[in-house]
């Protein structure tokens, strides 16, 4: 085959990876540039020019867009699929799970577990966004952020309010979220690849952290997850449409709460920890999937 990977930068983990996975199994593999592509849109003619030449003859693209070009990284997808040529994740599929509230929205109507949310604007009330998720402490959360960034833990309601506020005037969008203390700093993180758990981990903050990320200190390290562990993990994935995911999850007394659904999964963590070849994985879903 010969398959893309949009990817800004080849020297990162992920891409350097994926790339020797491929080349492994006997394929041709390009790493492209999202951002330098130039798409062409003409009557039934889609194109993709890149560094003097058209994209052709390509089979499959896996693509890696970073959170600050998800709208460029789309098009470019997009435009792929016009192309007929087979993605690891749909443009509608990252748009959709890109949107915290929005996947949060299908994720619940689906059936999985999640810790009540509630997102308002109106900072007036906010005694009964704070009752809605169960009373301090709360967490409340940038619908923007990431790595951990922008998560605060409110330990009463007027901190709460003082919160909200802030994020608020500053014309910033955020969530309420009601704390699962019993997850004890720690979260799972099931890597998804075509319908299986192919690999798992539980990351734990460091001491004193109630927030469970790598980029903030945390460790990780293999586990096996429980059967409604697994179930939930492959539901979100289905809800949100991807046929690669990392669903991350708290354990709770009500049994696996999903927190969101990653569609550029790293595999430097979970490789790391699990020991396995995920790289692998996804060039077989492509080969499995792509004509
Ligand atoms: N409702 C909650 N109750 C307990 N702990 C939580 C809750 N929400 C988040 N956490 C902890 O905070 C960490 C960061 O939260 P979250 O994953 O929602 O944001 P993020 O990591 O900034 O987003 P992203 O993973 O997209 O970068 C989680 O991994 C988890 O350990
Ligand atoms: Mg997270
Ligand atoms: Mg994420």
């Amino acid at each position: 085959m010969r398959i893309v990977i949009l990817s800004r930068n080849p020297r990162l983990y992920s891409t350097r990876r994926l790339v020797e996975a491929a080349e492994k199994r006997g394929h041709e593999i390009i790493v492209v540039d999202h951002l330098k592509c130039n798409i062409e849109i003409e009557k039934r003619s889609p194109k993709i020019f890149y560094k003097g030449e058209y994209l052709d003859n390509i089979d499959a693209i896996i693509p890696r867009i970073g959170a600050s070009v998800t709208f460029y990284g789309t098009a470019v997808i997009r435009q792929f699929e016009m192309m007929k040529v087979f993605t690891s994740v749909t443009s509608q599929a990252l748009t959709r799970s890109r949107d915290k509230l929005s996947s949060l929205q299908i994720l619940a109507r689906a059936g999985v577990g999640l810790p009540k949310t509630v997102f308002t604007n109106y900072t007036k009330d906010v005694e009964h966004v704070v009752k809605s998720v169960g009373g301090a402490p709360l967490v409340l959360k940038l619908l923007e952020g990431t790595q951990g960034l922008g998560v605060v833990l409110a330990e009463t309601k007027n901190a709460a309010t003082s919160v909200l506020e802030a994020f608020n005037g500053l014309g910033a969008r955020v969530i309420a979220q009601e704390f699962i203390k019993e997850a004890g700093g720690a979260d799972i993180r099931a890597f998804v690849v075509d319908g299986k758990v192919i690999g798992a981990m539980k990351r734990q903050g460091k001491e004193g952290e109630f927030r469970s990320n790598l980029h903030r200190g945390g460790n990780a390290t293999i586990i096996e997850l429980t059967d409604e562990e697994e179930k939930t993990a492959l539901k979100a994935t289905k809800a949100l449409g991807l046929g690669v995911a990392g669903v991350d999850m708290l354990q709770s007394s009500k049994g696996p709460l999903v927190l969101e659904v990653n569609s550029s999964p790293g595999l430097e963590g979970i490789e790391t920890a699990t020991g396995k070849n995920i790289a692998k994985e996804i060039i077989r879903y492509l080969e499995i999937h792509a004509e």
